[in-house]
């Protein structure tokens, strides 16, 4: 069986990745494969991508050269394609790597896709000094122990005072998160945690680094091995780290690279002064829509998105959810009807299994920044929404009611990094958890009762109740 291998030279490392996902090897790495096209090798940019937590692909990636199919699976196309711009993949355990590429003149930007969790922000959204692993790793470094870092926070510190420290220049970091303001956000942590690590750091970051915000798009679902069998039969190799994603793709970017950036405006990405109302867009009426689905979709029965979507009640349900956002968005109406309806279709695509189990994760982290500031725009705009019928906000509440229920053990299993404070909201009578959940995120509690009727509608009788 044919296997990947480099066949052309690769192209200069100058790019750092953190968080060797499905979705950076989709969109970002695609982004810069495309930009490469073309260009004499020194100008083109390679990559140098290390994983996170997990290490599953590390191997195979290695083993192919940093190679990888690209499955771009539309409603009645497939196509394979090899993505070349990873030419080095690492574990995020290799800190002598790690700190070695980030003190390289030639490395200009690190991108991040470490999830919404891995930011590891506080209740004042700075890094939580509190959290057991950022203190050990902070700990580590105290005592002059580089290699043991595990936080992505404390990582890059890490990594940018060995930057510091070899003189080598100026840097951009560009998170690529589905986080709101994810620039800033990337700074506060980073910040933290240089502050926790050397007094000087700040400053010399300060001076030194950029922070870039993104708005990024490409429903990338987790690949299978059934992924893999259709790559083989359809370009007769067996790649096991293809990845599976659909042809529409998006990446908004606004901040400074002091360092120069591939040419990813000439392959699609759009580089402005202000991503915000692209970004609150797709967050909540992409997002957001995914959340309802994942909890109340998967309540329903339902495996995939596109499962959830054919059924009338809960696309009905997205519909509601939209008709709560709509109005609080900033882009011109016959564009956010045009992004409802494409969006639509990409939901019901039917070759991306986009597990609902996969989306419902850390819902405590997403539904604050998806579903509840429209939420409250809608009731300061029109009124206390206590059930008596001053807002229609059933599309958002809904989004609360399925989650509690999934927080109960109704639908997709509960995965969140912060399980034990979310345990503990729910427990109780349905209804004590509703009031917990609703106070915890400084909601009126007289929407208790709407929240426990649609609560009843979605889950009929399914409130599992963890103890
Ligand atoms: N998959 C998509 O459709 C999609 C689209 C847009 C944005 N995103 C963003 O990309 C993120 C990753 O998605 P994915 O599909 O690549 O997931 P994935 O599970 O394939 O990869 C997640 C990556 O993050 C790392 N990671 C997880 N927890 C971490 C932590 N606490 N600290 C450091 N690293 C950590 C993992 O090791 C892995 O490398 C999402 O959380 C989302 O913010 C995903
Ligand atoms: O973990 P999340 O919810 O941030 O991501 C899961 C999906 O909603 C998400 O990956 C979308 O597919 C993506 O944001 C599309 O661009």
């Amino acid at each position: 069986m044919t296997r990947l291998r480099r066949e052309v030279p690769a192209p200069p490392v100058r790019m750092v990745h953190l968080g060797l996902g499905n979705f950076f090897r989709a969109h970002q790495a695609w982004y810069t494969h495309h930009a490469n096209q073309g260009r004499p090798l020194d100008e083109q940019w390679g990559i140098v991508a290390f994983s996170g937590r997990s290490t599953d692909v590390v191997e195979a990636m290695r083993a192919q050269d940093g190679l990888y199919t690209l499955l771009v699976d539309g409603a009645d196309s497939a196509t394979p394609e090899v993505v070349a711009s990873v030419v080095d993949v690492r574990a995020g355990a290799d800190l002598d790597a790690w700190h070695r590429y980030l003190a390289d003149p030639e490395v200009r930007i690190l991108t991040t896709t470490v999830t919404e969790a891995g930011y590891l922000r506080g209740a004042d959204g700075g890094l939580d000094l509190r959290h057991e692993e950022v203190r050990a790793d902070v700990q580590s470094w105290a005592s002059g122990d580089r290699n043991s870092l595990t936080t992505a926070p404390v990582r890059i510190a890490s990594g940018l005072a060995a930057r510091r420290d070899a003189g080598a220049g100026p840097l951009a970091v560009v998170p690529c998160d589905n986080l709101p303001g994810n620039g800033a956000v990337a700074r506060a942590v980073v910040m933290g945690a240089a502050e926790q690590l050397d007094a000087a750091l700040p400053a010399w970051i300060d001076a030194h680094v950029s922070f870039v915000t993104t708005a990024v798009d490409r429903i990338t679902p987790r690949p299978t091995p059934a992924d893999q069998q259709r790559v083989t039969e359809l370009t007769g190799v067996e790649d096991p780290a293809v990845v599976v994603t659909e042809p529409f793709a998006e990446w908004d970017l606004a901040g400074d690279f002091p360092g120069g950036r591939p040419a990813w405006d000439e392959v699609g990405a759009v580089v402005t002064d202000d991503v915000r109302p692209y970004e609150t867009r797709k967050l909540w009426l992409l997002n957001g829509a995914h959340s309802l689905l994942a909890y109340a979709g998967s309540i329903r029965g339902h495996e995939t998105v596109a499962d959830a979507m054919g059924d009338p009640e809960v696309a009905g349900w997205v519909q509601q959810w939209w008709d709560v956002a709509l109005p609080h968005l900033e882009l011109p109406h016959e564009e956010l009807r045009a992004y409802t309806q494409a969006l639509t279709l990409r939901f019901r695509n039917p070759r991306i299994r986009h597990l609902l189990a996969q989306i419902a994760a850390d819902g405590s982290q997403k539904i604050p920044v998806r579903i509840l500031p429209a939420l409250r725009a809608t009731l300061t705009r029109d009124g206390d929404g206590d059930g008596d019928g001053a807002a229609d906000v059933d599309g958002a509440l809904r989004v609360i009611a399925s989650w509690v229920l999934h927080t109960r053990g109704a639908g997709a299993p509960l995965v969140d990094s912060a399980r034990p404070d979310v345990l503990d909201a729910v427990r109780g009578t349905l209804e004590e958890a509703v009031l917990r959940v609703l106070e915890g995120w400084d909601l009126d509690v007289r929407l208790a009762g709407r929240v426990l009727e649609l609560a009843a509608e979605v889950g009929g009788q399914e409130d599992g109740h963890r103890s």
